[in-house]
C-alpha cells in the first residue's frame, strides 16, 4: 500500500490551546480522504500544516514521500500538492484564463505543458463557458470552478480542498461535487476533503472524524454506518390499536411519532418478512437506510473526549 500522505502524532498549540492534539492517520494513494468534525475541531489547522502553511508544534507528516520540515520552505511537497481554501486566490481583475495561467507560469511550466494542463483542468472544471471572463464577475459556483482549476494548473498528485462546496446551492453544489468526484476517479488523484455535507462523506473511501483536536473514528463509510447508525422502518397502520398489538405480539420494539412506528433493523432486508406479516395491518411503510448523518451525529452527541 502507498501513502500519499503519513501523518503521526500531529500536535499545534496556539498559545495555551492545544488545537490539534496528537493525531495520527494516513491516505492511501488514489483515494478519497474526508476529514470530518463540527466547526472547530482542528480540522483548517491540520489541513494547513500539511500544505506547509503552518508550523506544525510536534509530530511527524509525510507527504508524497517527503517528510514536512519545519525549518525550510518544502518546496517539493508544495510543488506536489493542489490547494483550495475557502477564501479564494483568484485577482478579480484578471479572466479566469489569465489567472490559471498565471499560476502554472510561476511553477515554471513550458509553453506546451502549460497548454495540455490547461486543457485538462478546462475539461474537467468546464471552464469553456466563464473562461474569457473577470473573475471577480463570476457566480459562486463559477469561481469555486476556476479556484479548483488554479489548484490542478501543476497536475500536482494530491488535492486538499477546504470545504469546497460551502455557500453554493444545491445544484451548482451537485455540478462542482460531479467535477471533484470524476477528476478523482479518472486521474486517480488523491483528494483530502473537509466537509461539512454528509453525502460527499459517504462517498470517500475513507472518513477521520476530528473532535476536539483529537481523532474519535476513523473507516470506511461502511464500517462507520455498521457501528454508529442503523436501518429502520417506519410504518403507518389502518389502526393504529392493531398495530400496537401485532408489534407487541411478535416482541418488536417501536418509537411512536404522530402515528408512525418506527422499527430499528439489523438490516434492510430484515423488513421483508416483517412487512410480510404486517402487510394486512398497513397503509404505507418506508424502509430508512443508516445513513453518514447518523454517524456524525451519533459520534458529536457521545461525551466529551478526554
Ligand atoms: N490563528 C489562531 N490563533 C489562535 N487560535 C486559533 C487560530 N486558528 C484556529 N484557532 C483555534 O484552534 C481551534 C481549531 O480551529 P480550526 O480552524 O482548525 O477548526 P476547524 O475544525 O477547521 O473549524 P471550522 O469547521 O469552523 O473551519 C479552534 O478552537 C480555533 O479557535
Amino acid at each position: 500500500m502507498t501513502f500519499a500522505i503519513k501523518v503521526e502524532n500531529l500536535c499545534k498549540q496556539y498559545g495555551d490551546q492545544q488545537a490539534v492534539k496528537g493525531i495520527s492517520f494516513t491516505v492511501e494513494q488514489g483515494t478519497l480522504f474526508a476529514f470530518l468534525g463540527e466547526n472547530g475541531a482542528g480540522k483548517s489547522t491540520t489541513i494547513e500544516i500539511l500544505c506547509t502553511l503552518l508550523k506544525k508544534s510536534s509530530g511527524q507528516v509525510t507527504i508524497n514521500g517527503f517528510t514536512l520540515d519545519a525549518s525550510n520552505d518544502n518546496a517539493d511537497i508544495r510543488k506536489s500538492i493542489g490547494v483550495v481554501f475557502q477564501q479564494s486566490l483568484l485577482d478579480e481583475r484578471l479572466t479566469v484564463r489569465e489567472n490559471i495561467l498565471h499560476r502554472g507560469k510561476t511553477y515554471g511550466l513550458s509553453k506546451t505543458q502549460l497548454t495540455d494542463n490547461y486543457q485538462f483542468v478546462s475539461t474537467y472544471l468546464h471552464l469553456e463557458d466563464i473562461e474569457e471572463k473577470k473573475y471577480g464577475t463570476l457566480s459562486g459556483g463559477q469561481k469555486r470552478r476556476a479556484d479548483i482549476a488554479r489548484a490542478l494548473i501543476h497536475r500536482p498528485s494530491i488535492l486538499f480542498l477546504d470545504e469546497p462546496t460551502t455557500g453554493l446551492d444545491p445544484q451548482t453544489r451537485q455540478f462542482v461535487w460531479q467535477a471533484i468526484k470524476q477528476l478523482q476517479l479518472e486521474t486517480n488523484m488523491t483528494v483530502f476533503l473537509t466537509t461539512h455535507y454528509m453525502e460527499e462523506a459517504a462517498v470517500a473511501h475513507q472518513v477521520t472524524v476530528l473532535k476536539q483536536g483529537k481523532i474519535v473514528a476513523q473507516g470506511t463509510p461502511d464500517a462507520l454506518k455498521t457501528k454508529y447508525a442503523y436501518d429502520s422502518m417506519a410504518l403507518v397502520f389502518q389502526n393504529a390499536q392493531e398495530g400496537v398489538k401485532f408489534l407487541e405480539e411478535n416482541a418488536i420494539s417501536y418509537t411512536e411519532k404522530q402515528g408512525i412506528y418506527t422499527i430499528r433493523l439489523t438490516s434492510t432486508l430484515q423488513a421483508l418478512p416483517l412487512l410480510k406479516k404486517a402487510e394486512p395491518l398497513i397503509t404505507s411503510f418506508e424502509v430508512i437506510k443508516g445513513s453518514m448523518d447518523d454517524v456524525f451525529l451519533h459520534i458529536m452527541a457521545e461525551e466529551e473526549v478526554a
